[in-house]
């Protein structure tokens, strides 16, 4: 992507085409994925949630939107999905479980949780 369109997407934010493409991303993603962790590398709470998972030895797909071209919109195709704006944006067996306070807050039944979808 030239520096101009990336600049100018920057400024203005995802268009709805982008949105809608991403849209379609994320929902494959969740589909196909037993758990799916849409992250910011910078983010402590997203830190918080990669730590448990990788304590329990689980395995998962990570997306640090604050890396990839796509990442606004796929924050913005997730706030549509989910109602939820902020990450880490977590999803097992294709249930959406809320951001790291609700994984947390699960913690107990986390490890039957990640069996069941094949992440353990
Ligand atoms: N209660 C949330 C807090 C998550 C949160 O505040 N995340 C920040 C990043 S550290 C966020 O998403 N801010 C908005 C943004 O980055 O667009 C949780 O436990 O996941």
């Amino acid at each position: 992507m030239s520096f101009f369109k990336r600049l100018s997407g920057l400024l203005s934010g995802p268009t709805p085409e982008e949105i809608a493409a991403a849209k379609t991303k994320a929902q494959s993603l969740i589909n196909e994925n037993g758990v799916v962790v849409f992250s910011k590398s910078y983010c402590p709470y997203c830190a918080a949630t990669k730590r448990s998972l990788n304590k329990l030895g689980a395995q998962f797909v990570l997306l640090e939107l604050n890396e990839i071209d796509d990442g606004r919109a796929l924050q913005s195709a997730l706030q549509e999905i989910t109602h939820q704006t902020t990450v880490p944006n977590i999803f097992i067996q294709q249930r959406h479980i809320g951001g790291n306070s609700e994984l947390q807050d699960i913690k107990d039944e986390l490890p039957a949780l990640l069996k069941g979808a094949g992440a353990l």
